[in-house]
């Protein structure tokens, strides 16, 4: 087990920067989630860390050593990727054996190692076939298997699932969270599905052009979202945004006025915000009500042009004055149809507020301390 370092990593393909100068940390033990929008820099990060990229500038180091220049065979790192690639004419058992067999382990420590990781990953009756008799699944835990024997102390996951179907998938992730609670090592993930990101990690890294964006456990990025671009990241469906203006602030008292001309008087804390800044109100769809509760801080006229029944919930998708695709997501018993006018209700605890420049302004910490204060 090891930790991980990033110091001022910087990567240039030629002359495009894709790397900007990341600083980021992961602890021994831990499983770290990078996710961000295509082309936004995972992958390269991955494989940065795995010395299969060479950095143009700063420092890696895994453990206590610096391996920013170290062959990838001597950073104690072992890779899974998107496509399995089994040697098609060699068993399960030959295929995970078969890097140490190059390495020249003995035959007996190789059968060893190949036991264990076949026993961690429940690969026993499966040790004799070849790679065309496995599920897609199947074949991605031989891949796995194939880090395992190399016991290293860091794995690194590139999207290692995206080849599978739903329900694999689901299957894969469960296996993948318990592999990481039995072995305990460092795990980096690559993935750009944010359900993986949001169960796999302890912490979640938000990537964004080469940055990062935000890093925090999972509920964090929901509850507390830094900015814009995280909020409207993490939660499915999207957040939704809405535009205000700020007509008064005094403490711990915000008032806005939205688009459809209604004043309201926020009991909210934000860290800078001036009278007349324009402000972007963020409301998640899973915590809009359709019923009227004592502590609704909002209400909006909604219309829904569209209803989705999933049977264990309702998605309603429509209008909110000009804010055409707004989301509302409520329980299936319910009864709304396509075409319906109905208010919603929304808390002042769920609300978000960001800044022109989209970055967080409502102080989050002060959610609990007023709570507290309050009893
Ligand atoms: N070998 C390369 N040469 C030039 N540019 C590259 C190379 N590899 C990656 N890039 C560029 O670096 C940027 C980041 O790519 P990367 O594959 O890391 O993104 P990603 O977030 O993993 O994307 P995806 O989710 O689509 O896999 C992209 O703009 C990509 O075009």
């Amino acid at each position: 087990m090891a930790a991980i370092s990033l110091h001022k990593v910087v990567k240039r393909f030629g002359e495009v920067e894709t790397i900007h100068g990341i600083d980021l940390d992961i602890k021994d033990g831990e499983f770290t989630v990078f996710v961000g929008p295509s082309g936004c820099g995972k992958s390269t990060l991955l494989r940065l860390i795995a010395g299969l990229e060479e950095i143009t500038d700063g420092t890696i180091s895994i453990g206590d050593v610096d391996v920013s220049h170290a062959e990838p065979g001597d950073r104690g790192v072992a890779m899974v990727f998107q496509s399995y690639a089994l040697y098609p004419h060699m068993t399960v058992e030959e295929n995970m054996g078969f890097g140490l067999k190059m390495a020249d382990v003995e035959p007996s420590k190789i059968k060893k190692q190949v036991k264990h990781a076949s026993d961690v990953l429940q690969l026993g009756p499966l040790l004799s076939r070849k790679p065309k008799e496995l599920s897609g699944g199947q074949r991605q835990r031989v891949a796995i298997g194939r880090a395992i024997v190399r016991d290293p102390e860091v794995f690194l996951f590139d999207e290692p699932l995206s080849n599978l179907d739903a329900e694999l998938r689901v299957e894969m992730r469960l296996q993948i969270a318990n592999l990481h609670s039995h072995l305990g090592n460092t795990m980096v993930y690559v993935t750009h599905d944010q359900v993986e990101a949001m169960t796999l990690a302890d912490r979640i890294v938000i990537l964004r052009d080469g940055r990062v964006e935000q890093v925090g456990t999972p509920m964090d990025l929901y509850y507390k979202p830094g900015n814009k671009f995280v909020a409207g990241f993490i939660g499915s469906p999207k957040m939704n945004f809405i535009d205000a203006i700020a007509t008064d602030i005094d403490g711990f008292q915000v008032s806005l006025t939205l688009p459809d001309g209604q004043n309201v008087s926020l009991n909210i804390n934000v860290d800078t915000c001036k009278k007349g800044d324009k402000i972007k109100l963020g409301i998640r769809p899973e915590h809009i009500q359709l019923v009227s509760g004592e502590s609704n801080a909002l209400t909006l006229s909604f219309h829904a042009d569209n209803v989705e029944r999933l049977g264990n919930s309702t998605y309603l998708f429509g209008h909110y004055q000009n804010f055409d695709g707004f989301k509302v997501h409520i329980p299936s018993d319910q009864q709304v149809k396509r075409g319906d006018n109905m208010d919603l209700y929304i808390e002042e605890d769920n609300l978000h507020l960001f800044d022109e420049q989209g970055l967080s302004i409502r102080d989050y910490d002060s959610i609990v301390a007023i709570k507290e204060f309050c009893g």
